[in-house]
């Protein structure tokens, strides 16, 4: 799904009023028709409600809905903290539409806890830093306990990037209309969303499919249409071989993880390449996999036959000797341009080591979290900074980057980026990007992709993440799990 600008969105809208054709009242009604029907699913009439309005049209589908709850049989009151005058016509209009049983709250301090708050103060037309009235509004509701769920975005938040010292509604379900808005997938504010529902308003089609965009949201359909399907009269051979060269003294673990996530991929066959003394967890785990044995506790020798291999992985576990560095380089040299996985020591060595960066082949994936990033791209001091340093390393060694965190941003070497829509913090644990490695390692080797690899990777990558938490609990849950519901 792409993911439009502020501005853009505000494009469909009077694109799509011009050519449904449909007014700007009606679209506005289809949308809090939307909305309200989501409350209705999901919101115990048990609950009262108490609508926040702001002055522009995010304050319209307030209004709107507080109207069509009523009807439905929720307590509704609305807080107005504007004059009629000031409003958008639209938002005027449902302020006239709203039935006068509806109670007019006028001191917000004196709300019950029992009230969950429907933010509809601003929507995407905020501009700058918050003024008044809205400001101390805002840090009021911040203040509560209460509930509260934002109607298409946080108010104050703004769409895309400029959120760092923003004061910002802190939500805890975010009702966004059509699409995702960037800033709701970035650490700099996103926080702030909590549950992300997108519901689709019907704005035009053609509209949407024609407005370019770099920025992408990763659905369940888009992973669907790039699977691969696995033909009944094939072999292990056709399904390739991945290699992993993971682990080094006391790091077997990353290897294991690693190697159990590969054989989870669909690939055909899976190796390990390991220091012999650290053989056994992968042995005891894995007896599917096969393994190249290191003589040194670290990785220092290239593995025999490169050809046979589909793709490499390489990175987890694997320490930062100096033979280390060396036997990378002379990995790169005589590999036959195999898709490669570069991850955490291995993304070290590269930060550090121009040769070994001149050396990598074109179309690999890199795999690093924050600090790993740090160290190829340089400090930046906003989310709109790190992009475009991220934007600019991907088209420069012309590779796939992919920044781990919240919604896992994958950034293709044309500058395209898709944000990932599954996952849980649950996996901020030690080995869950071992997992990815190896996972993704073994997509390249099954026949994917680069770019398709990378996405389907992380997209599953966090689907058995969310089941993992299901399962064990977002606390208790570990990397291993993770490798159980892939
Ligand atoms: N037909 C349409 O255009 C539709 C719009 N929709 C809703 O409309 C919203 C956008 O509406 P608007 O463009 O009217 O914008 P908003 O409703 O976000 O608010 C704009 C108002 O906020 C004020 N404002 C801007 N920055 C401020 C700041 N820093 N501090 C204090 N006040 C500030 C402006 O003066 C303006 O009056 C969407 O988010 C969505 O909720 C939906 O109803 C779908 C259809
Ligand atoms: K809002």
């Amino acid at each position: 799904m792409k993911i439009l600008t502020g501005t853009q969105i505000k494009e469909a809208d009077r694109y799509t009023i011009e050519h449904e054709p449909i007014s700007s009242i009606d679209l506005m009604e289809r949308a809090s028709n939307t909305i309200a029907e989501w409350i209705c699913n999901n919101i115990s009439k048990a609950s009262p409600l108490l609508f926040l309005i702001g002055k522009g049209n995010n304050g319209g589908d307030g209004l709107a809905v507080a109207r069509i709850l009523f009807h439905a049989g929720y307590d509704c009151s609305v807080y107005l903290p504007f004059e009629k005058e000031q409003l958008t016509s639209e938002c005027a209009v449902n302020l006239e539409r709203l039935p006068s049983y509806i109670e007019r709250v006028t001191d917000i301090k004196r709300i019950s806890n029992k009230h969950i708050l429907i933010d509809s103060l601003l929507g995407t037309g905020v501009k700058g830093t918050l003024k008044e009235p809205l400001l101390s509004i805002i840090k009021k509701v911040n203040s509560l306990s209460n509930e509260v769920i934002s109607i298409d975005l946080p108010s104050g938040m703004m769409s895309e990037f400029g959120n760092t010292d923003q004061t910002v509604i802190k939500a805890d379900i975010t009702l966004t209309l059509e699409f995702p808005k960037l800033a709701m997938l970035l650490p700099e504010a996103g926080e702030y969303c909590g549950e992300i529902i997108t519901l689709p308003i019907g704005l035009n089609r053609e509209y949407i499919e024609h407005t370019p965009s770099l920025y992408h949201y990763i659905t369940l359909d888009y992973i669907q249409s790039i699977r691969l399907k696995r033909e009944k009269f094939s072999h292990k051979g056709t399904y390739g071989h991945a290699l992993l060269i993971c682990g080094s003294k006391g790091m077997a673990g990353a290897a294991t993880l690693a190697t159990g996530a590969a054989l989870r991929s669909g690939c055909g066959l899976v190796t390990t390449h390991i220091p012999y003394n650290e053989r056994f967890a992968i042995q005891a785990n894995y007896p599917s996999a096969m393994m190249s044995l290191d003589d040194e506790d670290y990785f220092s020798s290239v593995p025999k036959d490169l050809s046979k291999y589909s793709a490499i992985g390489i990175g987890c576990g694997l320490g930062q000797e100096h033979q280390t560095g060396e036997a990378f380089k002379e990995l790169l040299a005589a590999s036959y341009k195999q898709p490669f996985v570069i991850d955490a020591d291995a993304l070290n060595i590269l930060a550090d080591n121009y040769h070994i960066k001149q050396r990598i082949p074109e179309n690999i994936i890199l795999t690093p979290h924050p600090g790993e990033l740090k160290r190829l791209v340089g400090e930046w001091h906003n989310e709109e900074e790190k992009i475009n340093l991220v934007k600019r390393y991907a088209a420069d060694i012309k590779s796939i980057i992919i920044v781990k965190g919240a919604h896992t941003m994958i950034c293709l070497p044309d500058g395209n980026c898709y944000f990932n829509s599954t996952g849980n913090s649950g996996m901020a644990k030690g080995g869950s990007g071992d997992v990815l490695t190896g996972y993704i390692t073994g997509l390249l080797a099954r026949g994917y992709s680069s770019a398709h690899a990378a996405i389907l990777g992380v997209y599953v990558h966090g689907l058995a993440g969310d089941k993992a938490a299901a399962r064990w609990g977002i606390e208790s849950m570990n990397s291993k799990d993770i490798i159980d519901f892939l």
